[in-house]
């Protein structure tokens, strides 16, 4: 069974969900079966997702809704439940009761973690899982969907513009000068560019990033959050970080959570002065 097959079903499936979502009955707005509807301008809905582990509640009925080409900034403390959140976007877990849809449509609930990566959610985790041995180009070709790559395979060659992609993609990350360099003796900075540059291969519409600027120099830091800035709007972004100086050079909205469900949500100036994030969070 075709990937593209599970997902048409899922939307079908999830044909109840829509109505209740979008009403795109009403509004007439006419979207392929299993493809990413944005007709609302939100990309990401969770609605009342609960996560237990053993008793224990890592999400707590979390409400949460990601606009279109949005960077939004998950901060929150230690145990706050924005690991298993992400876990939950990406059907690496499965909430015990709640929604969870991309778009209108496609209810991650039901979709495998392939599929949803398929649908276009990509995932940067803190550890890079570059293949160190071979070139910033060759990793980024690597990275190339599935069906270029096959393309390249009957005709022996990269094409005209999946090479120009890749330049696209190495002149974005800032590794234009370092294409021909062996990934493993790139900077720890550079490492996790390409490997954004990697998840940018594969032209996710939603970016989730874990602490991608931990261990980065200030410098790498200033240029993550550069690179950040001009990927929304054609992504839509969601990074969960503990960097404070980050998280403002991003700009976005911020949301606080806390004990497995949203404790604030606002501009960072108006979360750091929230009584209640002061007390758990940023006061300590
Ligand atoms: N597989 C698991 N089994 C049991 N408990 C878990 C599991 N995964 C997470 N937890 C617990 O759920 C809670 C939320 O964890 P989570 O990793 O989502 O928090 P976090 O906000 O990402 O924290 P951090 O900032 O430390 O990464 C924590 O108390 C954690 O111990």
């Amino acid at each position: 069974m075709s990937t593209v097959t599970d997902v048409e079903r899922a939307a079908m499936e999830s044909e109840d969900q829509r109505e209740n979502w979008s009403g795109n009955a009403s509004t007439g707005h006419v979207v392929e079966p299993g493809a990413l509807d944005l007709s609302h301008n939100v990309i990401l809905y969770l609605e009342d997702i609960t996560v237990s582990f053993d008793g224990f509640r890592a999400l707590n009925r979390l409400s949460l809704a990601i606009d279109v080409g949005e960077l939004r900034c998950i901060i929150g403390p230690n145990g706050a439940g924005k690991t298993t959140m992400m876990d939950v976007i990406t059907g690496k877990t499965r909430p015990d009761s709640g929604r969870a849809f991309f778009g209108q449509t496609i209810d991650l609930t039901r979709l495998t973690e392939p599929q949803i990566a398929h649908a276009g959610i990509g995932r940067k985790f803190q550890k890079p899982t570059i293949f160190e041995q071979h070139t910033a180009f060759e990793n980024l070709e690597l990275a190339m969907k599935a069906d270029k790559r096959v393309r390249r395979t009957l005709f022996a060659q990269l094409l005209d513009d999946d090479r120009d992609r890749i330049a696209e993609v190495l002149t974005q990350i800032r590794l234009d000068g370092e294409a021909d360099r062996p990934a493993g003796l790139l900077s720890h900075g550079q490492k996790q560019w390409l490997e954004i540059g990697m998840l940018l291969m594969q032209e996710p519409k939603l970016l989730l990033l874990d602490e991608p600027v931990a261990g980065m120099t200030d410098d790498e830091t200033e240029r993550t959050a550069e690179l950040f800035v001009s990927l929304a709007g054609k992504h839509s972004l969601v990074v969960v970080e503990h960097d404070m100086a980050f998280v403002e050079a991003l700009g976005g909205k911020v949301t606080v959570l806390c004990e497995g469900s949203v404790l604030a949500e606002g501009d960072l100036a108006e979360v750091q002065e929230d009584a209640r994030v002061i007390e758990v969070y940023l006061g300590r």
